[in-house]
């Protein structure tokens, strides 16, 4: 078989979901910088066979507004530093882009002139169309959502052909594969599946989104080396949510 860069890839232009906690590596907590440049290198084979990778990233490794809520915080201003975790990651994720010589934007949902552009629609497609990755910081600019719920946005609105989510876990399970050693994995299951179950792996704001525009869902482990160009590619990885076989 020829190698992968040889063959057309899937998917031409995609929104891939990086959680934050993803972003903490070995460590207890923040951002490590192996990981990034790691990943990185991953986004860099994608955009070196033409892929258009836009990126929305997590904040659950710095703040989540429902945990500070608990806490005692207000659950508005917990939110908004939970989004304003995400624009600290998508800054050290470009970083890493920039060092790796890919060429990389970060727009956020909250105005923050002087430090990321205001995001913009048909600019970020711009960008996109012309190979520059493009990261989507501060979720969706709204408390009470997640950046799974921006993501399935972004991606909708970007006119991606999937999202896909990079998790610690390899794909949807019948429970939780982290409480539950005994879970099954599924390979492919349809919007209603997943909230009719309510698993767990995405809120259900963000899977009602993509049923509703009918935007395919690739769920994988990003911890595993090459998962992502292999899914990428056309490989069985991780699980499809999707409105099934037609
Ligand atoms: N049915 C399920 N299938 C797969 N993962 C699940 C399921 N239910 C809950 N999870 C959990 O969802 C997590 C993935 O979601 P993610 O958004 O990356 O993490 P977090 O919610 O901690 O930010 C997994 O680490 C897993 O523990
Ligand atoms: O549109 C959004 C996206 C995110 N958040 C806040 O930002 C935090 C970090 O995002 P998330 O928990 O989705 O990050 P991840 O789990 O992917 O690391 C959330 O807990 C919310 O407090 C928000 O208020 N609105």
């Amino acid at each position: 078989m020829p190698p992968n860069t040889e063959r057309s890839a899937k998917y031409k232009r995609i929104l891939l979901k990086l959680s934050g906690e993803a972003l903490t590596g070995e460590q207890d907590f923040g951002i490590d910088p192996k990981v990034l440049d790691r990943m990185a290198l991953e986004i860099g084979q994608l955009v070196g066979i033409g892929v258009q990778v836009g990126i929305v990233v997590g904040g659950g490794n710095l703040f989540r507004g429902a945990a500070l809520h608990e806490a005692g915080m207000d659950r508005v201003t917990g939110d908004h530093m939970g989004m304003l975790a995400t624009v600290m990651n998508a800054l050290a994720m470009r970083d890493a882009l920039e060092r790796a010589n890919i060429r990389s934007r970060v727009m956020s949902a909250i105005p923050m002139s002087g430090v990321v552009e205001h995001y913009d629609r048909r600019t970020a497609i711009r960008y996109l169309t012309s190979g520059d990755v493009v990261i989507f910081s501060a979720g969706t600019g709204n408390p009470f959502f997640t950046t799974d719920s921006a993501a399935c946005l972004r991606g909708i609105e970007i006119d991606a052909n999937v999202v896909i989510k990079a998790t610690k876990v390899d794909g949807v399970y019948d429970k939780d594969p982290v409480k539950h050693p005994d879970a099954a994995k599924y390979e492919r299951l349809s919007y209603d599946d997943v909230l009719d179950q309510k698993l767990g792996v995405m809120d259900l704001t963000a899977i009602c989104l993509v049923r509703d525009h009918d935007m395919p869902v690739r769920v994988f482990d990003m911890t595993r080396h090459g998962a992502l160009l292999n899914l990428v590619m056309g490989g069985r990885e991780g699980t499809i949510v999707d409105n099934g076989p037609v």
